[in-house]
């Protein structure tokens, strides 16, 4: 025993002093050069190499890391021994996924890989813009050399795909948002996201069926038509606008759009962006297959210039004109006019806005539809109009005949035939003399919908109110523009303005509708 611990030592001692020659005679460059060297030699003689996917690429999330993740969670689910399990706040799927420092074999055209997901410890944080996440993840693929070809060449872009087809099959569409304005979270994404659940579909949606079937086509068409666009050598976008009066459909269409295609939907609060160049960034960290929605676009924009108005001085010269579209129209025929829109840095304008949508940034990712919605289309700017930008113009009307029987199926279970004729003809008379939109007509079906009869005899009743209302409103309108148009005439013509003032007395003494017609023949006459 005692000859072992004294054999022991003198090894011990041999190592130390070689180290301590190795460290006085070799300078450090040549310390790591024999060390490369030894790990070139150990990785000639290996069969394998490996490839890190670490969760966080310098500053910014891996895409490729999310997505390893889902793609390893569909096929460990049937051949893991142990799974990590995760559900999601309000998610209704279950993600599989591997454990801590868990490996997992995986096979793609006849070639086996290893997958180990690695987890450490982070050093404590030296200082840092942002907070990174307390724990290093990352996968390590190990792969054959002689596969390396195949596994690079396919194998990833496979994965990649797989995993975007497993979260929009299993898992709910995400909605994301903005309103943490400009800044990241720890992963490096400005976007905030929840699962969405909106359950407006274009089976629930009522509009004009020919109308329904034209988007619908259009939407499959985009959807599918990759070869197409890359032929044409046009960027695979596609703009919507929708523009209507409140509460026909606006908002529920893009929700039925998002569920029809299976797309995310990124909801661009555009009053939280602070500059063109924070509305390109958002537009980076935004995924392919997804809607990027900007609500109410007339608001923003309008609000965007005033605020340029007011604050750009003796420089507002040709602008100082509040009118929207005045405003708005400065640079915005120029979408790729850099920085010539900007507001000392301070606001976005429109010409970024255009940039957004049109100019070489917004091809980076592919499969997005940019949808704009608004209750003023008079109000937006002509340059933001023009055909090519918004792809398809879509109105969104008060509630036609065919619309109501769609919500008369939803709501009350109608089907075709179910109402009576000579009621269907008096829904018919009055429905586009009511201008009634959707939602108030769902109201009046919701508050009745345990009595048919009740709700489809009080909806009669509303439109025929509202019909009567809308007409007499309409005749008034017709005898104001008449009196205004005898007073500018009067102007105009000094002689005429005995004639002027008699009218004027006369409709001064009452203004009920029977005078309005008797205005309407003393012109006539
Ligand atoms: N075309 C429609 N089909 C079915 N339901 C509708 C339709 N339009 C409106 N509704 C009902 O009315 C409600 C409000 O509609 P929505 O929010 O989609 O209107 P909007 O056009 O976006 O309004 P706003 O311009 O005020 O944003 C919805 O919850 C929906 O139930
Ligand atoms: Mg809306």
């Amino acid at each position: 025993m005692k000859e072992f611990w004294t054999t022991l030592a003198s090894v011990m001692g041999v190592w130390a002093f070689f180290q301590s020659i190795l460290h006085t005679v070799f300078p450090p460059e040549l310390r790591f050069a024999s060390l490369k060297l030894f790990h070139r030699f150990f990785n000639w003689f290996s069969a394998y190499c490996y490839y890190d996917i670490t969760e966080i690429d310098g500053v910014n999330t891996n895409e490729l890391y999310n997505a390893v993740q889902l793609y390893l969670s569909s096929s460990a689910s049937i051949t893991g021994n142990r799974l990590s399990l995760t559900r999601g706040l309000n998610s209704s799927a279950i993600t599989f996924g591997l454990s801590n420092n868990d490996r997992l074999m995986d096979t793609y055209n006849g070639v086996t890989v290893l997958w180990e997901h690695i987890v450490t410890q982070r050093q404590a944080q030296t200082f840092s813009w942002r907070p990174l996440p307390e724990e290093k993840r990352g996968f390590t693929l190990r792969v054959k050399k002689k596969d390396k070809a195949v596994i690079l060449g396919s194998y990833l872009d496979f994965v990649m795909e797989k995993a975007g087809e497993i979260r929009r099959n299993n898992q709910d569409r995400l909605l994301y948002t903005n309103s943490r304005g400009g800044s990241l979270d720890s992963r490096g994404h400005p976007w905030e996201s929840v699962p969405f659940k909106h359950p407006s579909t274009f089976d629930t949606l009522a509009m004009d069926p020919a109308k329904k079937g034209e988007i619908m086509a259009d939407l499959k068409d985009f959807a599918n038509g990759e070869a197409f666009y890359q032929r044409t050598g046009r960027a695979w976008k596609r703009g919507y606008l929708l523009y209507g009066p409140p509460g026909t459909g606006k908002s529920s269409m893009i929700a039925a759009m998002a569920n029809y295609l299976g797309y995310d939907i990124y909801d661009l609060e555009l009053t939280e962006v602070h500059t063109n160049s924070e509305l390109r960034k958002l537009l980076m960290k935004t995924s392919s297959k997804s809607i990027i929605v900007i609500e109410d676009i007339d608001c923003s924009i309008n609000l965007t210039n005033r605020k340029k108005n007011s604050g750009s001085g003796t420089n507002s010269g040709a602008r100082n004109n509040n009118n929207h579209n005045n405003t708005s129209n400065f640079d915005a025929s120029v979408p790729g006019s850099g920085n010539g829109g900007e507001d000392g840095g301070n606001s976005i304008t429109l010409s970024g806005l255009l940039n957004f949508t049109d100019g070489l940034w917004s091809c980076c990712g592919s499969e997005r539809i940019f949808l704009f919605t608004t209750n003023h289309i008079e109000k937006l700017d002509p340059a933001l109009l023009r055909s090519g930008r918004m792809d398809m113009h879509i109105f969104m009307s008060y509630c036609s005949f065919p619309a109501l029987k769609i919500l008369l199926k939803n709501y009350l279970g109608y089907n075709k035939g179910d109402l009576e004729k000579d009621l269907e003809e008096e829904f018919k008379q009055v429905m586009d003399k009511a201008e009634m939109t959707p939602a108030d007509i769902s109201e009046v079906l919701i508050k009745n919908r345990r009595d048919k009869e009740r709700a489809v005899w009080e909806l009669l009743e509303a439109l025929k109110l509202r019909a009567d209302k809308k007409s007499k409103e309409m005749m008034i309108n017709a005898t104001d523009l008449e009196v205004e148009e005898q007073e500018k005439r009067a102007l105009e013509n000094p002689k005429e303005n005995g004639e002027l003032q008699e009218n004027c007395d006369k409709r001064g003494g009452d203004d009920d509708l029977e005078n309005a017609d008797q205005i309407n023949d003393e012109k006539i006459n």
